[in-house]
């Protein structure tokens, strides 16, 4: 109100300043004109001739004032409607991101939301990250922001800085449909099912490296951020154990922990060193880009037929004509969002399972049970398969459990490309729609005592009366993960190693965790192992025939 008030006032003190200045040096040339050929003692109507000027500024201001309060009404009517969400846009630029970034970092991110939808309501109004955004919060919010065509996954500038332009999180439409086809290309199941091998192998010489051998205490989030990397990047880019290797883990972490800051590039801020290191992981990406299409051009189709990596397989697609289905860019930006996104979440999902798992023993010793069960009808050093993992049902269900009370991704945005509406709300064009899942994984009158653990809840999802959208650990609609597979097959493997060969108690009484943006226990969560079985030899043969097609 006062905003506009203020901009009507000196809108209209600088038209009638505009207007004025001519009328008034009109009426003073016509005045002089006047006193020289009419001087006041022979003019009679000398007092009318004085008000003239005077009265016509007055007319042309009162005119002015009236013109620039309708012209400012209409276009206020059309640009800021009366029906906008409740809530404030706080200070430019800044907004409330820093309040909701503090509130992140001090383990209360959550309440900080809930907060707001007490004061406000489910949907309301506010700026993060120098855009004006909408919160939405429940499973009707989370069902509209999943489906409506009309918003799509533009992030934040200063996110699409760090990540490249052409990554699937900035597509919509046909764009978005084609890359993610690429992405599923790989990530499909019949595809997954050869990588299990792998994995198993990579687990194992990852709990023989980090875990074995006498330790007593390891930290866990690191290590499993570590282990999902080296999954990751040996599967998705072929890259073995070596220097490109250890040079991209640091540069991935530092990328991440930018991504959530004040985008502020000066040289000790967190995004500038989140830029940089994109920039180097960027150039990383685009030799291996290179090498791989050079070694493709080389050997022909026939190398790449659907056995290698991420990069070689996005490679080797082509569209109806013939051409390249993805540009070198989009390849080497939706290789770096799928590492983000795939290592990160799974590495924490792991580590709150570890968390949980310490002081549950009942949840625990039912674990034990069914990993114990597969691994009796297994030969010594035999590597899981795929018909194992289907086998681990309650242990998946440990994981649904441990991503509804500790989502790895809290929330995330989206753009609108027009303007909706939402409950009787507006949301203006360009405005960003932000949704959180925490919000609607602790609602009680869907997930009856949230704040319990159980996993039974997952058991015949089915069956239960859960609205949809109400579980959305993993997003909804057309731009559900992607990785979920993948994600289930890492941790179940990663399960069965650990809880059949350690156990462990919690070296940090306090048991919280801050999130920045991805949750994270204090200190990385410390642990106190010990070693039930001798360590895990390395498979004879972890390789079966698929495996073998898919050895980089
Ligand atoms: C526990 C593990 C994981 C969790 C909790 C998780 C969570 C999510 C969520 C919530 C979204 C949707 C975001 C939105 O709609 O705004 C998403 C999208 C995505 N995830 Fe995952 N993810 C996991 C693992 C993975 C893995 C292993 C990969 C790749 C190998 C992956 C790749 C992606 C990609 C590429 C997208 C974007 C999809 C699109 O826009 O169409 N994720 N993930």
């Amino acid at each position: 109100m006062q905003d506009s008030f203020f901009f009507e006032f000196s809108a209209a003190a600088f038209l009638n300043a505009l207007l004025y200045i001519p009328v008034q040096s009109l009426m003073i040339c016509n005045s002089s004109f006047h006193s020289i050929i009419k001087h006041p003692d022979l003019n009679t109507h000398a007092p009318i001739m004085d008000y003239l000027p005077i009265a016509l500024a007055l007319v042309v201001t009162a005119a002015s004032c009236i013109a620039i309060h309708l012209l400012t009404r209409a276009k206020n009517k059309k640009a800021r409607p009366a029906n906008l969400p409740p809530g404030s846009l706080g200070l430019p630029v800044i907004g409330q991101s820093l309040g909701l970034l503090r509130a992140m970092r001090s383990s209360s991110g959550d309440r900080w939301v809930r907060d707001r939808i007490d004061r406000y309501g489910p949907v309301s109004k506010l700026s993060l990250f120098g855009t004006p955004t909408v919160l939405l919060a429940g499973p009707a919010a989370n069902k509209f922001t999943f489906f409506s065509s009309a918003l799509t996954t533009r992030q934040p500038r200063s996110v699409q800085r760090i990540l490249g332009e052409k990554s699937i999180l900035d597509l919509h439409g046909a764009d978005h449909r084609r890359v993610r086809g690429a992405l599923l290309e790989f990530l499909r199941p019949d595809m997954l099912k050869m990588y299990v091998g792998r994995i198993d192998g990579e687990v194992r010489h990852h709990l023989e490296e980090n875990w074995a051998g006498g330790r007593t205490t390891v930290t866990v989030l690191p290590l499993m951020k570590r282990l999902t990397f080296d999954i990751i990047s040996a599967l998705l880019f072929g890259l073995e154990r070596g220097a490109v290797r250890e040079a991209l883990v640091g540069d991935f972490s530092r990328m991440i922990e930018g991504m959530w800051a004040i985008p502020v590039n000066l040289p000790f801020t967190a995004f500038s060193r989140s830029l940089r290191a994109s920039g180097r992981a960027r150039r990383a990406l685009e030799g291996i880009t290179r090498e791989k299409k050079a070694k493709l051009l080389e050997h022909g189709k026939k190398e790449a037929s659907g056995n290698n990596d991420l990069i070689t397989c996005l490679l080797s697609l082509k569209d109806d004509h013939g051409k390249p289905l993805l540009t070198d860019e989009e390849i080497v930006d939706n290789s770096m969002v799928a590492l983000i996104a795939g290592h990160d979440t799974s590495s924490i999902l792991i580590t709150f399972m570890i968390r949980h798992l310490a002081n549950d023993p009942v949840t625990l010793a039912a674990m034990v049970q069914e990993h114990e069960e597969i691994a009796k009808n297994k030969a010594d050093g035999e590597a899981l398969t795929w018909e194992d993992l289907t086998k681990m049902k309650f242990t998946w269900r440990v994981a649904q459990e441990t991503l509804r009370i500790v989502p790895p991704i809290f929330g995330n945005f989206r753009r609108a490309l027009e303007d909706i509406e939402f409950e009787g709300y507006h949301i203006p064009k360009g405005w960003q729609v932000f949704w959180n899942a925490n919000v609607t994984h602790m609602d009680a009158s869907i997930f009856h005592e949230p704040a319990k653990f159980d996993p039974s809840r997952f058991e015949n999802q089915s069956a239960t009366a859960a609205p949809p959208c109400s579980f959305v650990a993993f997003g909804g609609g057309p731009r559900i993960c992607p990785g979920i597979e993948f994600s289930r097959i890492e941790t179940l493997v990663t399960m069965h190693y650990l809880v059949r060969q350690f156990s462990w108690k919690l070296c940090c009484k306090e048991n919280t965790f801050v999130r920045d943006p991805m949750p994270s226990p204090l200190h990385g969560l410390p642990i106190e192992i010990k070693q039930r079985t001798s360590p895990c030899s390395r498979p004879k043969s972890t390789a079966t025939s698929e495996d073998q097609l898919i050895a980089v």
